[in-house]
């Protein structure tokens, strides 16, 4: 709670229009739903980033909200379009991966945080254009080979599939290289970043702490990419229950000896390790059969067969590798001069831009119709088009990609 500053509350008093920026030019919009009313821009008090503060009309007061997800950057103004269950922010003059943003109000994830917390709570969420593919989920008893059935998927789809690359308090096996395999951390470091909310799940396995944070999963994203997670049930059992629709598959060993031979013949592992890791192995393989967790099981006996059935199960049989779809890479350039209209799930961004004789005017229209994903992490399904371009009337229509 707090005094707002005097010109805003003329601003929120005198400004009926939603989405636009406010007249005290300090770059910030007000956006109301219901008796609130989202004032988003630059703090006074010199921060960088983007802030949120609501004034509650029905209390009469300013609410200071938690704020879950990485803010975006300060630019030179944004518009705002309130969408159901979150504010669409354009951020003006900013990089064409850096241009769109969702603060998210009242979606699922927010509300959940909001009934741990007791408190108002708002959350950030960075658009990607495109449809990339569903995260994979790859589960399974250590000595299984989630690793080399992973490795092998990496090697024949490089542009196709990218690696969460964990956080793990566990010591680095001999050609394990921190950023690489994993985010070697220390226990009490990992635990603070987990009390931060910076981790989308994270388990105790085999006596080391394990985790995939947010931005592990949202980097692979923002390149465009499928993302994979190698974690175990604990782990697949949480990501479940979030937000982020996965694909989620456990991998059983043909035998237990076969399991406990690949655990000694990869000979990473002290006697006292392999003997816990086999321990663990039997209660996790009757919760990867019998829980409701998994959308696949596969067998991997012989290597060759397994990896076929999982590339099968991941539409990719007879597949070239070839270079995704990954309209993350389009370029999308929003000009400092434009407005916006909203009509259904289609945003309207007029750009004008002007050249030395005359003005010429682009329509471009960005589809909301199809979002996925959100806080905790990227927000998908963006696509925008080119509907129009007109300079001494003349109207012409193109696709952006
Ligand atoms: N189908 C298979 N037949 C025989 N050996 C295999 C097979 N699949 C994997 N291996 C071998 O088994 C060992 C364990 O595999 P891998 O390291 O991929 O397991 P993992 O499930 O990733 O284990 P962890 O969870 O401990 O990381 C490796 O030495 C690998 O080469
Ligand atoms: N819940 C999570 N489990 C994870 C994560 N990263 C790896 N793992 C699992 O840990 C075991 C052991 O791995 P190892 O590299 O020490 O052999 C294995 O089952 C992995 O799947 C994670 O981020 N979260």
């Amino acid at each position: 709670m707090g005094e707002a500053p005097a010109f805003l509350v003329d601003d929120l008093q005198n400004e009926p229009l939603n989405g636009f920026e406010l007249k005290s030019g300090t770059c910030k919009t007000t956006t109301t739903i219901g008796d609130k009313t989202y004032v988003i821009g630059g703090a006074d008090d010199g921060t960088l980033s983007i802030e949120v503060r609501i004034f509650d009309s029905s209390l009469g007061e300013w609410v200071q909200p938690t704020v879950y997800g990485t803010k975006p950057l300060l630019s030179k103004g944004h518009s705002a379009v309130f969408l159901n269950d979150r504010i669409l922010i354009l951020k003006k003059g900013a990089k064409s991966d850096d241009q769109i943003w969702f603060l998210e109000v009242d979606t699922q994830y927010v509300r959940r945080q909001q009934k741990q917390l007791g408190t108002e709570v708002v959350a950030w969420s960075k658009g990607v254009i495109g449809n990339v593919e569903k995260p994979v989920v790859i589960s399974g008893p250590s000595g299984v080979g989630k690793g080399t059935l992973i490795s092998m998927l990496m090697k024949e789809f490089p542009a196709m599939f990218g690696f969460s690359v964990s956080h793990t308090t566990r010591a680095p096996r001999g050609t394990e290289k921190d950023g690489v395999h994993y985010h070697f951390t220390e226990k009490s470091v990992m635990e603070k970043e987990i009390e931060d909310g910076k981790f989308l799940e994270f388990a105790s396995v085999h006596g080391n702490l394990y985790g995939t944070s947010v931005e592990a999963v949202e980097v692979v994203a923002d390149a465009g990419k499928r993302c994979i997670l190698d974690i175990d049930v604990q782990g697949a059992r949480s990501v479940r229950s979030s937000s982020l629709e996965a694909i989620f598959i456990f991998v059983c060993p043909p035998s237990m000896e076969e399991l406990e031979k690949r655990l000694r013949d990869r000979g990473t592992e002290t006697e006292e390790q392999i003997l816990k890791r086999l321990r663990n192995a039997a209660a996790e393989i009757e919760q990867g059969k019998s829980s409701k967790i998994f959308d696949f099981i596969l067998y991997n006996d012989n290597l060759e067969e397994c990896y076929e059935k999982l590339k099968k199960l991941l539409g990719l049989s007879g597949c070239v590798a070839a270079p995704p779809k990954s309209a993350a890479l389009r370029e999308f350039n929003l000009p400092l001069d434009h407005s916006v209209s909203k009509i259904d799930d289609k945003i309207i961004i007029n750009c004008i831009s002007s050249g030395l004789e005359k003005e010429s005017k682009n329509l471009i229209m960005l589809d909301v119709s199809t979002l996925k994903g959100g806080a905790p992490g990227r927000t998908r399904g963006l696509d925008f088009q080119a509907i129009g371009s007109f300079s001494d009337g003349l109207i012409g229509m193109e696709k952006l990609s």
